[in-house]
């Protein structure tokens, strides 16, 4: 559905600046069961139209207008009700919009007083019998007027009763009731409080507006009289009667006067933190709606309040604003959210049940209600439009669009000082707001569905019920108020039947005097019709005139601008949102900072452990250069040592150029004593460390043991020779470091020297072996498997194998010495028992033998060698019974040796290599020596 906000005012308008097309919904939601035809005027807009463009269809319902008679029956009764209130405080001065605007209540009020005829305050001063007020609910007004004036252009002037009027400054008057306590003027001076009560009288608006009929007839004339330049309305028929109000609008008025007059001060009031309420009360089809919604191109109070609303936060830099809105509608007296009916499609979506609730500082309200907050002006009147078209309406006899229930837009204004830094004092000044907390201000439009005598359904009967119930609640709240204010008041309420009605509840705030009111009532005098039509309408007219009256005098309004909450404690203040969103931005932005901070902190911490890794890295760098240096030059000196080592080994031989004797020179020393070459080989082979030093300790030790076995050959003055030969090495260049050539010839010499070593030792290993063999018994067995020359370990078993047979075989050729020198002694012992018998031979031995050749001791000598012969043959049968044993072998030149197997066994060599063991003929008394055959 298209919707269209207000278009813009152009002479009274609050704001220059354009506003959004009006968005009041051009239709409203049918109610399903009953027919909603449309009038054929009705704008595309959505909205009802103007009852201009329809007329017919209106004023074929009005009742017809009373006859002339009628009218001066009622002119018998005169009634007189002079109003001249003050309404709103002034607003700010030095506000460009006041030049724009138009004539405020309170400016109409001394234009009133200025235009006013002298008769008028008269009457107002003469007017102090008591009037009983006309009273809703007996409908009769009971003709309590006690007086009338006539002016001086007819129109009738009503006075009020005495104890609800008082003397303006202006010489106008104003209800007494009405009272406006303002925080910032409280604190002025005594003068400033009377001045301030005077200006701050007429917090409550009761206002007139009569919709045209068809005729377009403005009710100059006839039995009803309209000046809407005196707020006057006067009937001239029976119960007739003056009735002044705060403002009369008259056919001709349109909507933006309607609002300039009743409702633009007290949106304002609201935007500065007071609570305002603007409602519109009247029969069927008068125009409540058509007032309070207005069309496309006649906004009503709604999109016109909106329209200043967003005005004034432009032009209130000094603070800032948050809205919400809400609407609700009474149905049948229960409490719909509209605003949470209304789909998309248009479907009510089923809610929750809504309930009113009292609290001390909200007073009552509904809940839970959905709250839509709104930025601007075009947002806020799309959620009303959308409430709109949920709102229950339904066609009725006097209005094809009638609204069947009273619908509720309240829309919640907080606000709140802006930093210094954003605002200036001249701005606080101006509002006359001092800096604080949120401030929390509601403005309720309201537009209450029209009372009516006659319904065709039954629903529209029970619709009725409901809404004539409540409005007849709402009439009697009035008038018990007006009661209890005579009586001294009822404060609290206590007495007064605000839960009779869902609307008398939800607007208790209000009646009670917590807020601005402002009352719209709408009637329609030309009504057209019969006779009885005509007569009920008049009396709804009547009635709906001093309901308007009654209201006027009754609500006792003691209006206080919102307490600012600060903070977001309390059950107020968690309702200001605007304070929840300070604090949460507050929060967040602490959040955002700490995080800033935190993460300067762990950048400053990374660049801080950054540096330090870098740093160490560097150090561990330096360290490991300094340390590779360190190897490099340990490295270098090793080698330099070595070298010095390689240098010195070459002049081993002599001394250094510093004239001392060089290692191997002492070494060659050392081997110079006889037995050591032998014991210095002999430790070269049992020390496997020896054996495995280095090349140079291996030249060292060769060439030492070269140079022993060399000394060994050599005398002592050869040795010299050669130290003398080395010291002639001392280097080509004489600086004491050999030459190359000369280490070779060292180097070669030491593998010569090595070579003959082991030439001398495998010759003297073959040696041991074959005197071993030599000497083999017949228990002689080799358990070795075999020599592995060169083998440290296995020479070492080795020889200790030998040295054990060694051993062995001398023990048992000690037992044949001891036979042999036994027998040599037996021998002897005969001999010389035999030269007892002859003379002896002083000669020695050699020369007895020779003698036994020679001497005629022949034949003794004979003996003598027989017995030798004997014993040879005695060894030669145990040589053979060897051989026959297979010990040894018999060679061929009458050698022996040992038997291949054992040989082999012992020896592992071949027993060709073996040095045969030669027999010699030994002389007596001396052990056969094996002879070296190799060499
Ligand atoms: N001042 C006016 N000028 C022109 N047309 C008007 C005026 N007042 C009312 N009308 C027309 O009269 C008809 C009924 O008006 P409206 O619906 O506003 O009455 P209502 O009081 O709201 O009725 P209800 O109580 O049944 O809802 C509408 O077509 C509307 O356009």
């Amino acid at each position: 559905m298209a919707t269209a906000l207000p278009r813009p005012r152009p002479s009274m308008g609050p704001s220059d600046t354009s506003l959004p097309t009006l968005s009041v919904p051009k239709s409203r939601k049918s109610m399903a069961s009953i027919p909603s035809p449309k009038s054929p005027a009705a704008p595309r807009s959505g909205l009802r139209a103007p009852s201009t463009a329809s007329p017919a269809s209106s004023n074929s319902s009005i009742p017809p207008i009373p006859k002339a008679g009628q009218l001066a029956a009622a002119s018998s009764k005169t009634v007189r009700k002079a109003v001249s209130i003050n309404s709103f405080p002034k607003p700010p001065k030095g506000d460009g919009r006041n030049s724009s605007m138009p004539s405020s209540p309170l400016a109409g009020d001394r234009a009133r007083a200025a235009r006013k005829p002298k008769p008028v305050r008269d009457s107002v001063a003469s007017s102090n019998s008591p009037t009983p007020t006309p009273s809703l609910l007996n409908g009769s007004a009971e003709g309590k007027f006690i007086s009338s004036t006539r002016m001086s252009d007819g129109h009738i002037s009503v006075s009020s009763p005495p104890q609800s009027r008082s003397s303006s400054a202006q010489g106008s008057y104003s209800t007494s009731a009405t009272t406006y306590e303002d925080s910032a003027d409280a604190s002025g001076s005594a003068s400033e409080k009377r001045s301030s009560a005077t200006e701050a009288k007429g917090n409550v608006i009761v206002s007139v507006r009569v919709r045209p009929d068809s005729s377009n007839n403005d009710h100059t004339d006839g039995e009803w009289m309209v000046d809407g330049r005196r707020s006057l309305i006067g009937y001239r028929g029976k119960e007739g009667g003056d009735y002044y109000y705060d403002n009369v609008f008259t056919t001709h008025d349109n909507n933006a006067r309607v609002y300039d007059h009743m409702a633009k001060r007290l949106v304002r009031r609201v935007m500065e933190g007071y609570h305002g309420t603007v409602f519109a009360y009247g029969q069927t089809g008068t125009g409540k709606t058509f007032s309070m919604q207005g069309t496309a191109s006649s906004p009503g109070v709604i999109p016109l309040a909106i329209t200043d609303i967003f005005s004034y936060i432009r032009e209130t830099p000094s603070r800032e604003f948050l809205l919400r809105v809400s609407y609700l509608e009474i149905y049948n007296e229960k409490i719909h959210d509209l605003l949470s009916m209304a789909s998309a499609n248009g479907a009510a979506a089923p809610q929750e049940e809504i309930k009113l609730r009292e609290d001390s500082k909200r007073g009552v309200y509904a809940t839970p209600l959905k709250e839509e907050i709104v930025q601007s002006p075009t947002q806020l009147l799309r959620v009303i439009a959308r409430g709109d078209q949920a709102r229950r309406t339904a066609s009725t006899q006097f209005n094809s669009r009638s609204s069947r229930s009273h619908a509720v837009v309240q829309i919640i204004v907080e606000s709140r000082e802006r930093m210094p830094a954003g605002g200036n004092a001249g701005d606080s000044k101006r509002s006359g707001m001092v800096p604080g907390g949120v401030r929390v201000s509601t403005l309720s439009l309201i537009d209450l569905a029209g009372s009516e005598k006659a319904a065709e359904s039954k629903e529209r009967r029970q619709e009725g019920a409901h809404i004539n119930k409540s409005l007849l609640t709402l009439g009697t709240v009035i008038a018990k108020l007006s009661e209890w204010k005579d009586k001294g008041g009822d404060k609290d309420g206590k007495h007064l039947p605000y839960r009779d009605s869902k609307l008398t509840r939800l607007l208790q705030g209000a009646l009670s005097g917590n807020s601005l009111v402002s009352i719209l009532c709408t009637a329609a005098l030309g009504v057209t019709g019969t006779a009885a039509t005509s007569a009920n309408h008049t009396i709804e007219t009547l009635n709906t005139l001093k309901f308007a009256s009654r209201a006027k005098n009754s609500i006792v309004s003691h209006a206080k601008r919102a307490e600012e909450a600060l903070g977001a404690g309390g059950d107020g203040g968690a309702r200001v949102l605007l304070e929840r969103y300070r604090m949460e931005i507050q929060e967040l932005k602490q959040q955002l900072e700490s995080q800033a901070n935190k993460k300067n902190d762990e950048e400053i911490k990374e660049l801080v452990e950054e540096d330090r890794v870098q740093t160490q890295q560097m150090a561990e760098r330096h360290e490991e250069q300094i340390l590779e240096m360190q190897l490099a030059r340990t490295a270098l000196k090793e080698r330099i040592d070595h070298l010095n080592r390689l240098i010195l080994s070459s002049k081993s031989a002599g001394v250094n150029s510093n004239g001392t004797m060089s290692a191997l020179a002492r070494y060659s020393q050392i081997s110079l004593v006889p037995g050591s070459a032998r014991s210095s080989v002999a430790m070269s082979i049992r020390s496997p460390l020896e054996r495995t030093a280095s090349v140079a300790s291996n030249s060292t030790i060769g060439r030492r043991s070269s140079y022993g076995a060399n000394m060994n050959r050599m005398s002592g003055e050869a040795a010299a020779e050669i130290v003398d030969a080395d010291e002639d090495s001392i280097g080509e260049n004489g600086d004491g470091l050999a030459s190359l050539t000369a280490q070779n010839r060292a180097l070669q010499a030491d593998l010569a020297d090595k070579n003959r070593y082991i030439s001398t030792l495998e010759k003297r290993l073959l040696q041991a072996r074959r005197a071993s063999s030599s000497r083999t018994s017949s228990g002689f067995s080799v358990t070795t498997k075999g020599i592995m020359v060169g083998e440290d370990h296995s020479v070492a078993a080795l020889l200790k194998e030998k040295d054990a047979e060694i051993a062995d075989l001398r023990a048992r050729l000690d037992d044949k010495d001891r036979m042999l020198a036994a027998l040599r002694s037996a021998a002897r012992s005969r001999d010389n028992a035999d030269a007892m018998t002859e003379p002896r031979s002083p000669q020695s031995q050699d020369g007895i033998r020779n003698s036994l050749h020679w001497s005629p001791l022949r034949k003794e000598s004979k003996r003598r060698t027989k017995s030798i012969d004997e014993m040879n043959n005695m060894l030669e049968e145990m040589i053979q019974d060897r051989v026959e044993t297979g010990q040894i072998v018999r060679g061929v030149r009458g050698s022996v040796r040992l038997a291949p197997i054992r040989r082999l066994e012992s020896l592992g060599e071949p027993p060709s290599e073996l040095p045969p063991l030669r027999r010699v003929a030994t002389p007596v008394g001396e052990r056969s020596a094996p002879v070296e055959a190799a060499s």
